[in-house]
Formats: C-alpha cells, sequence, structure tokens
C-alpha cells in the first residue's frame, strides 16, 4: 500500500555557516491512509519543521517528501499549492478562522478556492460541521463560538472534502483538558478511513490517542511507540 505520506531522508538546514542550524537530519517517517501519529519531543527538536515539511508549506534541503504517491520535489508550485488545498488540511493552536466568515463560510473556503460551486460547497460543509455536533452553529461567527469549538470548526475545515493527510501542531494547545480530550478523539475519529494524520504534542495523555507515537530529538527520530489497540477507548470509557 502507498503510504500517504512518505518523508525519505529529510534534511532541514536553515541559516548559513556558522550560524547554520540543522532542524532535521534524514527523517524517515511513513504515514498510512487511516493511520494517526504523534510527534513528540523536547522545544527546538524539529517537531513543527516537520510537519511544516510534510504538509509542503517549506522545502526539505535533502531528501525527498511523498504524498499519496507524488513525490513533491518533481510538482510545479503550481501543482503543489493545488495539492495543498485539495488533499492536506491543516490545524494550527489559534484556530486560523477568519472573523469575518461565518463557519460554514470558514470551512468552504478552501473547496470553493478550489472550484467547487457554492451551493455544493455548503452541502459538503454542512455535512461535516454536523459530524463534528456544530450544525446548528454554521451561521455563527467564529468570536460567538467557545475556543472548543473553533477548534472543532478547523477541523471540519481540515477533512472537508477529499483531503487525504490532516496535519496538526499543538491542535489542543490554547483549550483544557476536557476541551482537548475531546479535539482529540475527534482528530482519530477523522483519520479512521483513509485520511493519514501527523499530529505534534508535547502532552503524552494525548498523544496515547494516536496510533504510533515518534519521539523526535536534535532533528532526528529517537524512538517510536506503538499504541495498543483500544488504548484511546480505555481512555474514555470506550466512548467514542
Ligand atoms: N525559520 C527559521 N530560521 C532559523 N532557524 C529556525 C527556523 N525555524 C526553526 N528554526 C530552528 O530549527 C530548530 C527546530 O525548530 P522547530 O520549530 O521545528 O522545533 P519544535 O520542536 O517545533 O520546537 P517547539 O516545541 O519549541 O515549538 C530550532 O533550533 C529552531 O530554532
Amino acid at each position: 500500500m502507498t503510504a500517504a505520506i512518505e518523508l525519505q531522508q529529510v534534511s532541514k538546514v536553515y541559516g548559513t555557516p556558522p550560524n547554520e542550524v540543522r532542524a532535521l537530519d534524514e527523517v524517515n517517517l511513513a504515514v498510512n491512509h487511516g493511520e494517526l501519529v504523534a510527534i513528540m519531543g523536547p522545544s527546538g527538536s524539529g517537531k513543527s519543521t516537520l510537519l511544516t515539511i510534510a504538509g509542503s508549506l517549506e522545502e526539505p534541503s535533502g531528501g525527498r517528501v511523498v504524498i499519496a504517491g507524488i513525490d513533491l520535489s518533481r510538482t510545479s508550485g503550481n501543482d503543489r499549492a493545488k495539492m495543498r488545498r485539495r488533499l492536506i488540511g491543516y490545524v494550527f493552536q489559534d484556530f486560523n478562522l477568519l472573523p469575518g466568515l461565518t463557519v460554514v463560510e470558514n470551512v468552504t473556503l478552501p473547496l470553493e478556492l478550489d472550484g467547487t460551486g457554492l451551493r455544493a460547497a455548503r452541502g459538503i460543509g454542512l455535512e461535516a460541521l454536523d459530524r463534528l455536533g456544530l450544525r446548528d452553529r454554521a451561521g455563527h461567527y467564529p468570536d460567538e463560538l467557545s475556543g472548543g469549538e473553533r477548534q472543532r470548526v478547523a477541523i471540519a475545515r481540515a477533512v472537508v472534502g477529499d483531503r487525504q493527510v490532516l496535519l496538526a501542531d499543538e491542535p489542543t494547545g490554547a483549550l483544557d483538558s476536557v476541551n482537548g480530550e475531546t479535539v482529540m478523539r475527534l482528530l482519530r475519529t477523522a483519520c479512521r478511513d483513509k485520511v493519514a494524520g501527523l499530529i505534534v504534542t508535547h502532552d503524552s495523555q494525548l498523544a496515547s490517542w494516536a496510533d504510533r507515537v515518534v519521539f523526535i530529538r536534535d532533528g532526528r527520530i529517537v524512538d517510536q511507540t506503538i499504541t495498543p489497540p483500544g488504548a484511546d477507548s480505555l481512555l474514555t470509557g470506550g466512548q467514542q
């Protein structure tokens, strides 16, 4: 099976000698469709760099990134932008919702940018909101929502349409522990089928929602643990 995301010998060097920083050092990582992988590691170890490179928001200094079988180094800037809109969803700690758009408009924006008609986009957006328990908030503006609700809107926007890759950098960082658990459960659910998820978190309790936890230090993967099946349901007393 082709992995949804594949990093092959990926390195990233910022700056120039003598001030260069090797943020990633020949990282190999593959995430399959339906798999959720958590990245953990100390501050400055390269977690965010790994995520931005996996999401084609930055280019590696060496190595290859392959998304859904497509080698990004062999695509044009235009095609990469298209892939980012169509295949990859991003969830950030500060939600990144546009304040002047309603909840459903925020969710459907990536679809519309990609040419989906207004009505069709709205239908798909409402369905995604429904799945996240936010249908009744569709016409509200982001500043009328709680932090947990805003993060759920960001997840709806990230998984709407044909997304195959979900990338999240500290997606629960601004939330209390109850909302943090809810968001992790939703990310877990979003990654059950075709979507591959890669999340950065510093919270080992939340990381245990993932199928696999990858530990990174000084830009290198130093360890991996596989979460035993059913561990996430133990955390919630079986509620999914
Ligand atoms: N644009 C940049 N220019 C120069 N150095 C950078 C840049 N971005 C990141 N770095 C450096 O690369 C290294 C890895 O940074 P990165 O943000 O990936 O770490 P992180 O593990 O996500 O850290 P944190 O947990 O503190 O967010 C750090 O030493 C950082 O200072």
